[in-house]
């Protein structure tokens, strides 16, 4: 060969949608030293970025979404890690929980962080054993509700192969594979409110993306009978529950977030290096310094709403997913301190529907006289079948006369309680209280970049404050 000394770089290439593609030049160079010495220099670049990831931990779950997580890896996803030279130890699942457990067995500290290869369902597994094994390793109990959480800072990668991917969407803008694998690869970090949620003092779950009630949870309760549907459960249960139109009464409590900027009903969406995360960050880690180890949320007042609600919806971020890019509530930030509350009250089917359709075009679906949408810091819930369990009225005709409001049997409000969806897994209790952990944890993601379209409306704004 005419020019025998080369060298090939590899290198992000951004594509449309937030989509990120791997792709090469080659370097050609007539003398042997000179070549040598430039393989030498981007060497030792590459060696100076130390949020890139050596070693990573990962977990493949082979039954989620479509059943392709495991050939989704290793054709999409592993020749990425070896090119970067990443080193993995690969762990495919054999059961529910396989991976949460194996994670307070495993020597962590080896790991530069923890990949995990399925659905939103996955990742809440992955989770749910770091932070939990970060509690243990500190001697946190995860009961006490108030028990200030210690952070996780081994970062998490979403290679999603799940049937929502909702975590992955909101927080990367895309559900593909080859995108959150070079997402790892370059060292990305974007922290995470997480939220706990408890039911008198006993640790249930930990949540990031859904935590609802009513419709989401009726969807999430009837699908999970039909998981051998694969992602189509979710158009079939979300169609049969819809049709079905169940309300459920009972007290909702919640603590106003009044640290952050922000609103539910901003315009602007979270986006990387969002500054009102930032701000509310800073707000209240003062806020903590000033009280101490008292806690300030005790002073601060509860908002008290009871009624009738076809969905109770606790956000933790935008909830983006392909069957709506903008999500339940397009202004959650994900990294705030703060969830978004969002309540439907009883309406007609009609209305309900006109609501649905809004997640999936530009209208705004909070502009309904029948949704309120708030901003909170702490939330409870109790249903009012349990209210009047314990207050001792013991409504017999209730419990004996079917399951649906005996006083206007075409209300459609159920007696019975519905089941809250978290993270695409029910509860087992329906009376909860959840409390948001500010930046939690970190994922090997940056948040959704702006694309061209915002960022020149963004500018011409400034342009115009200018
Ligand atoms: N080997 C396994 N066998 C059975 N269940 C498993 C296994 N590994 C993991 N799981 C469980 O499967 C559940 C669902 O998985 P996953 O989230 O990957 O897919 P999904 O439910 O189709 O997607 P999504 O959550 O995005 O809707 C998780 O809760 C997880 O605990
Ligand atoms: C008639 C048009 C109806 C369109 C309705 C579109 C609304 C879709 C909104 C989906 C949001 C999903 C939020 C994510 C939840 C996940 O945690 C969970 C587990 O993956 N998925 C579901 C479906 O519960
Ligand atoms: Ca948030």
């Amino acid at each position: 060969m005419a020019k025998p000394h080369a060298f090939t770089v590899y290198y992000v290439k951004k594509a449309r949608n937030h989509r990120w593609r791997c792709s090469d030049v080659t370097f050609w160079c007539v003398d042997e030293q000179l070549c040598n010495q430039w393989i030498q220099a981007l060497k030792e670049l590459l060696e100076l970025q130390k949020a890139r990831p050596k070693q990573l931990l990962v977990y493949i779950n082979p039954y989620g979404g479509k059943r392709q997580g495991k050939r989704i890896y290793e054709q999409k996803v592993a020749p990425l890690f070896s090119l970067a030279s990443i080193s993995t130890d690969v762990f495919i699942t054999e059961r529910a929980n396989h991976a949460k457990d194996n994670l307070f067995e495993v020597n962590i500290n080896k790991y530069d962080g923890v990949v995990c290869v399925g659905g939103d369902g996955m990742f809440s597994e992955v989770m749910h054993g770091l932070i939990g094994r970060m509690q243990k390793d500190s001697g946190i109990d995860q009961n006490n509700p108030k028990a200030p959480l210690v952070q996780c800072n081994i970062r998490i990668g979403i290679i999603p192969a799940g049937s929502t991917d909702c975590i992955c969407y909101s927080t990367v803008g895309i559900s593909d594979p080859v995108t959150s694998a070079l997402h790892i690869i370059v060292g990305d970090s974007q922290p995470l409110d997480v939220s706990s949620v408890h039911h008198n003092n006993t640790f249930l779950k930990y949540t990031v993306s859904l935590l609802g009630y009513g419709f989401y949870g009726d969807i999430l309760k009837d699908s999970e009978k039909k998981r051998w549907m694969g992602p189509m459960r979710y158009d079939y249960s979300g169609f049969k529950t819809f049709l079905s139109h169940h309300c459920y009464e009972g007290t909702i409590s919640f603590q106003p977030a009044k640290h952050t900027l922000g609103s539910p009903r901003d315009k602007d969406s979270c986006r990387t290096g969002c500054h009102i995360c930032r701000q509310s960050e800073q707000q209240l880690a003062e806020q903590r310094k000033k009280c101490g180890l008292k806690h300030e949320e005790d002073e601060e007042e509860w908002k008290v709403i009871k009624g009738k609600f076809l969905a109770i919806n606790v956000v933790n971020m935008s909830c983006a997913c392909p069957r709506s890019p903008k999500g339940l509530s397009p202004a959650a930030h994900l990294a705030d301190g703060s969830a978004d509350l969002i309540l439907v009250r009883k309406c007609s089917r009609f209305d309900f529907l006109r609501y649905l359709v809004r997640h999936t075009n530009q209208d705004d679906q909070f502009d309904f006289s029948f949704v309120d949408v708030y901003r909170v810091k702490s939330f409870q819930f109790t249903s009012k079948l349990l209210e009047d369990n314990e207050s001792d009225v013991t409504d017999i005709g209730k419990k004996h006369f079917g399951r649906f409001c005996r006083d206007h049997p075409a209300c459609c409000c159920n007696i019975a309680n519905s089941t809250w969806n978290c993270d695409g897994e029910t509860l087992d209790s329906s009376a909860i209280e959840v409390r948001v952990h500010c930046q939690l944890m970190k994922l090997f993601a940056r948040g959704i970049e702006e694309n061209c379209k915002e960022a020149s409306r963004n500018q011409s704004r400034v342009e115009q404050l200018l």
